[in-house]
């Protein structure tokens, strides 16, 4: 029992161990007041609100029976711990999340010992789990054990191949191991696939129906290893044996399903699965997501993405929009060229706002696909799609097409299938932080044979590019453009499609040439302007293609300057990397050019706002005023070695 009546329960939790003290009573009234901290915490940063309030009960449940960090609580995407971590010692800098040189939206090891394993990309957390449980039956992590190891995954999370790869291992090893399936019939947008529908029907079916109506004093409803000790109902048990067929046939005891938001539920079973669990056991808890927040539990998304909002009214605030994103001018210019031609088709993998294809899958429905979360999948089945004559743009952001790269290789490049990629979250995202920059891209798709690879200087440019890929039909195409607003620029009426391999000028000057690839345009003009005022107009060219390179522009360019810079906003091993290879075969260098290439730093940033990030990786305009300056010898600004 609490020993200070007289203060909030929520004040007197510093670390998950003071739950102890509490009666099943006080918990509810900790999950109670957590629930408020998270609202009012969240209509100050902005973040993942809804997924966090759908598991305020399971979160409290958690830290009051298991001993974390010694027991791993692994959390799936783990947008949803705002709550655990405000139980694990951050609450006084919970408004902090997702800010610069402040607390990550997302898991992170290196930021509390809570924090077991880093996530933010989905499905990950049973394979990570099982790797604490085999890591501790081997001896792992001497100086504390390990206890026991725990998955939270939700139901998208789950629908996707890796954590049915993570069941299979796991349900044949045997090793105890526990995974909490949150499911809140929700992804970002509602689930999709069959799983999705076999997991609806287990908590439609009658048992879990009389399960809520009789919930209150049930003791637990648990499969025969666990029913010494615990009351059970017959009926609804047989119900629930065959609903867990499933994962029951992939080795796991089943439990559930159950009412995630009922602690007299969630207590005693989970309590009663830390005493008997013997091997790998699936706790099915059914929840809601945005639960306790109606405006949350009102929005469509059920309050999954929120910008700083009001408590009372829920009005988010959002700065006003000075130019259309992105998104929308990629989403607008596909729909139209599906109206031209019905053999534009579109694949999602669970993202249909994000990617702006909710907006074609409200026009031509049986033309767009949302896989669910299996990007792999999604690939291959647009690769499909291809060889089947269709023209399908496979539009999933940077970061997560990384999870599908096998599948771009092995089923769509080599194959030269004519799969359109639009990458969206090009270069550094903001909030998200490391985990979701889309650094990579660039990198992983110029050195692919076939492949052509292009970045929109601006929405003017997306728009032509979006129509240049319907048009390609000789192999894979791929664009990318970054988050948020457009630069604000004049726009065509529609798509033209562009010359393959062709850059273009952008402005006229002398001594130095910089030749920019992707949004970082803006900041280059910006930097020209700078530099008028010490005499220095470099020339300026969009290269608008990173594969095939415009080797007469690359080459003409080096021709007529002192030196030639490139800025991308990618990672090595990218667009400058390819000029890089070009110039040194052709010789160029003998000849005394001397060359920079600006790209993301060897290192993972941070959340801050994009500009700051950029700011951190040196490609803002008074970096690049500093390259031009430093290359032209004219300031001390990395003055070369003698
Ligand atoms: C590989 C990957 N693809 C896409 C995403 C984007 N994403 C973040 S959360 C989410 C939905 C997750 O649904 P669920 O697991 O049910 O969690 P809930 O939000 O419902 O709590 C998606 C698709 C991601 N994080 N990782
Ligand atoms: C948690 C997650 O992975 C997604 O919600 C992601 O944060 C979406 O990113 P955008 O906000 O850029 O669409
Ligand atoms: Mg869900």
């Amino acid at each position: 029992m609490s020993d200070r009546p007289d203060t909030p329960l929520l004040d007197q939790v510093q670390e998950p161990g003071d739950l102890n003290k509490f009666s099943d009573a006080e918990l509810r009234q900790v999950a109670h007041e957590l629930r408020a901290e998270t609202i009012s915490a969240v209509s100050q940063t902005g973040g993942h609100l809804g997924a966090g309030l759908g598991v305020i009960e399971l979160t409290v449940a958690l830290h009051a029976i298991w001993d974390a960090p010694r027991d791993r609580i692994v959390w799936d995407v783990s947008h949803q711990t705002y709550p655990h971590k405000i139980l694990t010692g951050r609450r006084d800098r919970i408004r902090t999340l997702r800010q610069k040189d402040g607390l990550s939206g997302f898991t992170k090891r290196s930021e509390s010992p809570y924090d077991c394993f880093g996530a933010a990309h989905s499905s990950t957390s049973i394979s990570a789990a099982l790797g604490f449980a085999v890591a501790r039956d081997l001896g792992g992590a001497p100086e504390h054990g390990i206890g026991d190891a725990i998955a939270v995954i939700g139901d998208g999370a789950m629908s996707a191949g890796m954590a049915f790869e993570a069941m299979n291992n796991a349900g044949s090893l045997g090793k105890r191991l526990i995974v909490i399936l949150n499911d809140n019939d929700m992804s970002i947008a509602p689930p999709v696939g069959a799983f999705s529908n076999y997991l609806s029907r287990l908590y439609a079916e009658e048992p879990f129906q009389e399960l809520k109506a009789a919930a209150k004093g049930m003791a637990s409803l648990l499969p025969p290893p666990f029913q010494e000790g615990a009351k059970r109902a017959k009926d609804m048990l047989k119900g629930m044996a065959m609903g867990g067929t499933l994962f029951e046939e992939l080795g796991f005891s089943y439990i559930g399903p159950i009412d995630g938001h009922d602690m007299s539920q969630l207590l005693p079973i989970l309590r009663t699965v830390k005493a008997r669990a013997a091997g790998p056991v699936l706790v099915h808890v059914v929840t809601k997501k945005g639960k306790g927040y109606g405006p949350a539990e009102r929005a469509s998304d059920k309050g999954h993405a929120t910008a700083k909002f009001d408590v009372i009214s829920g009005e988010q605030k959002k700065a006003p929009s000075n130019a259309p994103s992105y998104t929308s001018v990629f989403g607008k210019e596909l729909v139209r060229l599906a109206g031209e031609d019905q053999r534009v088709c579109a694949v999602t993998a669970a993202m249909p706002d994000g990617t702006g294809l909710n907006l074609m899958a409200e026009r031509y429905p049986s033309r767009t696909f949302d896989v669910g979360i299996a990007e792999q999948h999604g690939v291959t089945f647009a690769a499909g799609l291809a060889a089947g004559g269709m023209r399908p743009f496979c539009a999933i952001y940077s970061t997560f097409l990384q999870r599908g790269y096998d599948q771009v290789v092995h089923d769509v490049a080599i194959q030269r299938l004519p799969v359109r990629f639009a990458i969206d979250r090009a270069g550094l995202v903001g909030a998200d932080g490391a985990t979701h920059a889309g650094s990579f891209d660039v990198s992983y798709l110029t050195n692919l044979p076939g492949f052509v690879v292009m970045a929109a200087a601006d929405e003017a440019e997306l728009m032509h590019m979006v129509a240049t890929a319907a048009a390609h039909d000789e192999g894979p195409i791929a664009f990318r453009y970054p988050r948020g607003e457009g630069a604000g620029v004049d726009m065509p009426d529609k798509g033209v499609p562009l010359e393959i391999g062709k850059g273009r000028m952008i402005r006229d000057g002398s001594r130095v040439a910089i030749l920019s690839y992707g949004t970082r345009l803006k900041e280059v003009l910006d930097a020209c302007e700078a530099l008028e005022a010490r005499g220095i107009r470099p020339t300026v060219a969009d290269a608008r293609f990173a594969k095939p390179l415009d080797r007469d522009l690359v080459l003409n360019l080096a021709a007529d300057h002192e030196a030639l810079i490139t800025i991308e906003e990618g990672a090595v091993g990218g667009f400058g990397s390819h000029v890089a290879q070009l110039l040194a075969n052709e010789g160029v260098f003998d000849d005394g050019l001397r060359f920079r290439s600006m790209v993301l730093p060897d290192t993972f940033i941070d959340q801050a706002s994009p500009a700051d990030m950029y700011a951190t990786a040196g490609l803002n305009a008074p970096d690049i005023e500093a390259k031009v300056l430093e290359v032209l010898d004219v300031a001390q600004v990395g003055k070369r070695k003698a």
